[in-house]
């Protein structure tokens, strides 16, 4: 648990490395580790310290004396306020570059990992407009920054954006963003002004009433766009004129759908989805692998830089088509689909039974016929009857969740002992703990981190595990 302190300043904290929530970390002269908002790898500045949390210092920067020369211009006008970009402010190379870090450091101290090769970053193409999918949420109360909240202007306003960390009722204006390509700018601008037009009301988080709540945009690299709207009530009189000027005022949208949620949570992926205009799904494509995405489904956000992480697990897969390879927490079956033409068969395992319907009928999609996918939690799903069922792994290909893999998922896969392993992970922390408890039967041959999400601290790493 974090304590809060009474603040107290910290001068002369020499910052060399990046954390999460956009905090640089670094060491004062005693050589105490600091963790700060605001500040930048190669800043040196005062730090005002309002937390302990596991012996590091949490806090502000103040004073910044050295300005980091990798210091960037934020290019985007809502920066300052807007959560999701936290790292503008460091120029993308020295981002990339802090991020390979990240990963050598889990590895090397948290797993004690002996990498025979650690290969150097596969940064993102393109560092704006990388994200295909976007959620924003309507709400009659402006999020005001501190010079307004002084000047005694008014929240009360319609608005559609982001939620800032830490308020539920009160919601950014986002003007641009620069995350989604086009149409999603004018989409939301339009949004936001029709529904002004229609004199339709927008969600108020803490009366909990407001006919709009939220709008999620998928807009796919073959072009397609698919648009979600929430609506607080299943009121067709208010909807339907609302989506029929939307839909002739977008000709961009290829599909509308909506959902009624009269739930005090703002989560959508347990209600039912209808489908208004168009066929309800769009289509996406890595490589030669066409995927049917719907208002529900789970895919990979960053389609390019999906494609160079799945082009890194088939690199070090080294399949010549003879192979029986599991893929674990296939999600929609993307990387067993991926690599499904490489190999003999595919068994995919994955909780969700959703994202296997997917995955199934992403498989017919592409006439592929040898992959099979399995809905349930891997650590009951994994077992030697299920290995005698369908042939030991000559590969096994895995990507947990944040929280890696369970014990016994781990101590399964050492009993099953596929001759290779590729581990795809979103967090070097785990995936280092994890790689540490395999040690005894792998040897780690290769790790390529790739970065999916420029100017935030995500960062995946794919490693090739061989056999002792
Ligand atoms: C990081 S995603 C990987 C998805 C997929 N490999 C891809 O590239 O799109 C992790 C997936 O694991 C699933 N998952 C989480 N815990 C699980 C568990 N205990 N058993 C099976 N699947 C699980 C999640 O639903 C999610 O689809």
């Amino acid at each position: 648990m974090a304590r809060r302190k009474k603040p107290q300043l910290v001068s002369g904290v020499q910052f060399t490395g990046i954390a999460d929530k956009g905090r640089a970390v670094g060491r004062d002269a005693e050589g105490r580790v600091i963790f700060a908002e605001g500040a930048a790898p190669g800043d040196v500045a005062d730090v005002l310290v309002t937390r302990k949390k596991k012996g590091v210092l949490m806090g502000a920067a103040q004073a910044i004396h050295t300005l980091s020369p990798d210091r960037a211009e934020p290019f985007c006008q809502h920066f300052d306020h807007c959560g999701g970009c936290k790292w503008q402010h460091l120029n993308y190379d020295a981002q990339a570059r802090h991020k390979e870090r990240v990963v050598h450091d889990a590895l090397s101290r948290i797993g004690k990992v002996d990498v025979e090769a650690m290969l150097p970053i596969k940064a993102a193409a393109q560092a704006t407009f990388y994200r295909n999918k976007l959620e924003f949420s309507f709400s009659n109360k402006r999020w005001l920054t501190r010079a307004e909240i002084d000047s005694g202007i008014s929240n009360q306003e319609d608005v559609l954006g982001f939620h800032p960390a830490g308020a539920f009722d009160k919601i950014i204006d986002i003007e641009k963003c620069w995350l989604q390509p086009d149409p999603s700018n004018a989409l939301r601008n339009g949004i936001k002004a029709l529904a002004i037009e229609q004199g339709l009301s927008f969600h108020d988080a803490r009366a909990h009433e407001g006919f709009l709540r939220q709008v999620m945009f998928r807009i796919t690299s073959v072009g397609e766009t698919l648009v979600l709207l929430s609506f607080h009530e299943d009121d067709p009189k208010r909807y339907k004129p609302f989506m029929d000027e939307l839909m002739a005022r977008f000709p961009q949208i290829t599909t509308l759908c909506y959902c009624i949620n009269t739930k005090l949570n703002d989560f959508l992926y347990d209600l039912d989805m209808y489908t208004y205009a168009g066929k309800g799904y769009v289509e996406e494509r890595l490589g030669e692998v066409r995927f049917k995405v719907g208002p529900k489904s789970f895919f990979q956000t960053n389609t390019s830089q999906a494609k160079v992480l799945y082009d890194t697990v088939v690199e070090f897969a080294g399949l010549n088509g003879t192979e029986n390879v599991y893929d674990l927490y296939t999600g929609i079956g993307s990387i067993a689909l991926y690599v499904a033409q490489a190999c003999r068969q595919v068994v995919g395992i994955e909780e969700i039974p959703e994202a296997i319907a997917d995955a199934e009928e992403n498989a017919r999609l592409n006439d592929i016929q040898n992959t099979v996918f399995y809905a349930g939690d891997v650590k009951d799903i994994l077992t030697p009857e299920f290995a005698q069922r369908h042939g030991k792994p000559d590969l096994l290909i895995t990507d947990p969740p944040r929280a890696g893999m369970h014990a016994q998922v781990v101590d399964m896969l050492l009993q099953l002992s596929a001759p290779r392993m590729v581990y795809v992970s979103c967090n070097p922390a785990t995936q280092a703990r994890d790689l540490q408890l395999l040690s005894s039967r792998y040897r780690v041959a290769k790790a390529q981190p790739v970065d999916m999400f420029p100017h935030t601290h995500h960062i995946e790493n794919v490693a090739l595990l061989e056999l002792r």
